[in-house]
């Protein structure tokens, strides 16, 4: 009985299909003493079976609050709508019952704190096999030998599964909170800042670990960041969102060399990156000011404070999500000037001046 389900999970970990993802004008509002806050406010994204799309955006733009609706994890108070599609299945709408059931055979979280979740008195092999058992009806062998796989999968030694938390060093915990994750082969994987407390030769060691088993696997996966680099490296497809909104989206390798919303373009220039033999490293240049407040969203374009290249229109009409070309959309009322921008963009006074003139 036991080898049977041992091949079983074998067979499952080899050829189970990858599961699609389909949001759609997905709202979340959360209750707050001054009013409803609006932290998503219409996002619409898809994620491809067995592709990984990367969410990214600057701190409080609500990526977190999309993953956490996606898991049915938001507060209770907090007003949500639209559609989250797995498998054409509307999770917003599942019961409890059936919930719990996707939660677990097909998507898994891991989050930058799920390390530090890690129970200290319990050794990480039998926390594994706890978190099998509960779910599936498998012996303790069995699960114990599927941690075995696991961890061999993401890059541990078995022998450590006898060993406890505080042996671990936290890249070797976060290696252990993945292995958990992926335990009940869940088809898509919803990564959360997953890598952010560690240092950076860590970190791309697990997202390279990440992104293997992934592949391996065949899942989906959808990474959280506000690390642009990151979403370069790991990603097929990108979500960049800005203020409860995706501002742009399509596939990695484009959205990044040829960004087409002026937050993109300024995002992309913020960040660091590896270049190539004959290219003179640009100037960093950040994104003055802040996001808007959420509890009134203003009118128009969100970003339009902060962007140097917003007219008039920007103030009082919200630009759609529209197809810039095909697999690539972006909501600028401007982004058939995008080359233009990309240009002025790599000066560092263009941001300057419309930091002074939203002031
Ligand atoms: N329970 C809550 N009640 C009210 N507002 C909330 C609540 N949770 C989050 N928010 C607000 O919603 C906005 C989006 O938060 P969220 O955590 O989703 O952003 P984020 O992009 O994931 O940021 P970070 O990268 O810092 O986690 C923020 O302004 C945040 O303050």
């Amino acid at each position: 009985m036991s080898t049977m389900q041992e091949t079983d999970f074998d067979r499952r970990l080899n050829g189970k299909a990858p599961v699609e993802l389909s949001v759609r004008d997905l709202r979340v509002a959360y209750s707050t003493l001054r009013g409803p806050f609006h932290a998503i406010d219409g996002v619409t994204f898809d994620v491809k079976p067995g592709s990984v799309l990367g969410l990214v955006g600057e701190s409080g733009c609500g990526k977190s609050t999309v993953v956490k609706a996606l898991m049915r994890l938001l507060p209770e108070d907090a007003e949500v709508t639209g559609e989250v599609l797995l498998d054409r299945r509307n999770l917003l709408t599942l019961s409890q019952a059936d919930l719990r059931d996707v939660r677990w055979n097909k998507l898994a979280l891991v989050t930058q704190s799920a390390m530090n979740s890690l129970d200290p008195v319990l050794c990480i092999g039998d926390q594994i096999v706890e978190s099998i058992r509960a779910h599936e009806k498998v012996s303790r062998d069995v699960a114990w030998k599927r941690a075995e796989t696991l961890f061999d999968l993401v890059g541990l030694p078995a022998a450590r599964l006898r060993e406890y938390p505080h042996q671990f060093s936290g890249g070797m915990r976060q290696r252990a909170v993945i292995a958990m994750a992926l335990s009940l082969n869940a088809g898509l994987l919803l990564a959360d800042e997953p890598t952010t407390a560690l240092d950076p030769i860590m970190q791309d060691q697990i997202m390279a670990r990440l992104r293997r088993v992934e592949e391996m696997l065949n899942r989906s996966m959808i990474l959280v960041t506000h690390d642009i680099g990151l979403v370069a490296e790991n990603c097929d497809t990108v979500a960049v969102m800005y203020a409860g909104k995706v501002v742009e989206t399509g596939p990695v390798e484009e959205v990044l060399v040829t960004p087409e919303h002026p937050y993109t373009i300024g995002l992309y220039n913020a960040f660091p990156r590896i270049l190539g033999e004959t290219e003179e490293r640009p100037p960093l240049i950040s994104i003055a000011g802040g996001l808007p407040n959420l509890l009134k969203p203003p009118k128009g374009c969100r970003f339009r404070d902060r962007c140097p290249f917003a007219t008039e229109i920007c103030g009082h009409e919200e630009p759609p999500l529209a197809e810039t070309a095909p697999g690539r959309r972006a909501a600028c009322h401007h982004a058939g000037r995008a080359a233009e921008f990309r240009t002025l963009a790599t000066r560092p006074e263009t941001w300057t001046a419309a930091a002074g003139g939203s002031q």
